[in-house]
């Protein structure tokens, strides 16, 4: 029998609870996924914490993810995700690579030193929106720049309904600005460049101890410990920080909806073009170059909404055409194999 109040400081929410059956909540035990080795996951009911190895049965399955284990602890199913974040693999081969699942916020840390850049932010949100997290942007070393208000309210033109900060993020005091979006069972990521502060300010909501959610430290090879690469993280009002890797090499999969979203004044001006396929250069009857001529669209949101269009395109292109390879190679195993069993049984 599961216990709710271990489940929920995992994390666990109605919109899993609801995934489940009668008989699945008699017979199964909900886990989560709180670290994704090379060949093992690792696994938090609440009431004990556990390896398993990646086997090719395994759903698809990354950091975040709820998973139904049966009493042998193997894997009966994942549940529906609430929210996924993914990203365009590094390397030449254009793999889609999942980095974490079930996360309702993402605070988007940049600094106001030499890091604050409005492309990248929306770019951040972008991913955000794709994602279907609820992003706060941090505007951290806040405490080094005089005019901070003046880049908030740069970065609040962006949207009206974005939730902007500014902190010094060492200061456990200017941090209790984000405890609402941090409440119990919440999952809360970090995003943003090296160096804009996200360690900072995860120890700060830590309070500097990390109790790392059901965390044990695995030996490797050689014996030797190594420290977990993602892990999440219980804070003491009982969000869980999901502690990602540096999000390097950030590109767009995917995620026209993201773009759209984030764009929605851009997208609203394009409806009124006078062609369906516009592409807002210098088309007659333009509403969006017409904005621009007006002063009520930003030219670099509009060039940085366009680029960002045609890097999504560019992926997408490039994962469908990954995809097809993929079936052609299926096919061509498939055809051998049947070459190879006719061989051997004859036809
Ligand atoms: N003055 C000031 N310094 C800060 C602030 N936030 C972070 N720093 C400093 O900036 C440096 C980088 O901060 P980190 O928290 O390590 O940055 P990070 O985003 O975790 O970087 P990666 O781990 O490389 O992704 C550290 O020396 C911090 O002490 C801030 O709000 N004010
Ligand atoms: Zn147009």
């Amino acid at each position: 029998m599961t216990n709710h109040t271990q489940l929920a400081n995992l994390g666990w929410q109605p919109f899993f609870q609801q995934q489940l059956c009668l008989s699945e909540w008699e017979t199964t035990v909900p886990a989560r996924v709180t670290e994704r080795h090379r060949s093992c996951l690792q696994l938090a009911t609440g009431q004990e914490t556990f390896q398993i190895p990646i086997i090719p049965s395994l759903p698809d399955v990354t950091v975040g993810d709820w998973l139904l284990l049966d009493s042998d602890q193997r894997v009966q199913r994942r549940l529906d995700r609430k929210t996924l974040f993914k990203r365009r693999a590094a390397g030449p081969e254009a793999r889609e690579q999942l980095i974490a699942a079930n996360v309702d916020v993402a605070l988007v840390v940049c600094a106001l030193q030499g890091d604050f850049n409005l492309n990248r932010i929306e770019r951040y949100l972008s991913l955000c929106h794709e994602a279907g997290a609820e992003p706060v942007v941090v505007l951290s070393k806040a405490d080094q720049f005089q005019q901070s208000e003046d880049f908030r309210s740069q970065v609040q033109g962006l949207d009206p309904l974005l939730s902007v900060q500014c902190l010094d993020t060492r200061e456990p005091e200017q941090v209790q600005a984000l405890l609402p979006w941090c409440g119990a069972g919440t999952t809360v990521v970090m995003l943003g460049s090296s160096g804009a502060g996200k360690s900072t300010l995860t120890n700060t909501l830590m309070n500097a101890q990390c109790q790392r959610t059901g965390s044990v430290r695995a030996g490797d090879a050689r014996g030797r410990h190594t420290t977990t690469r993602r892990s999440l993280l219980e804070m003491p009002g009982g969000a869980l920080v999901l502690d990602t890797p540096g999000m390097r090499e950030l590109q767009l999969t995917d995620c026209a909806q993201g773009v759209a979203s984030t764009f929605e004044d851009i997208e609203a001006l394009a409806a009124q073009c006078r062609f369906p396929d516009c592409q807002h250069q210098q088309e007659p009857g333009c509403a969006v170059t017409g904005a621009v001529a007006a002063g009520t669209l930003d030219a670099r949101r509009l060039a940085n909404y366009q680029k960002l269009v045609r890097e999504q395109a560019h992926n997408t292109a490039t994962l469908a055409q990954r995809r097809a390879q993929d079936r052609q190679l299926t096919r061509k195993y498939r055809d051998v194999q049947q070459v190879r069993n006719r061989q051997r049984y004859g036809d």
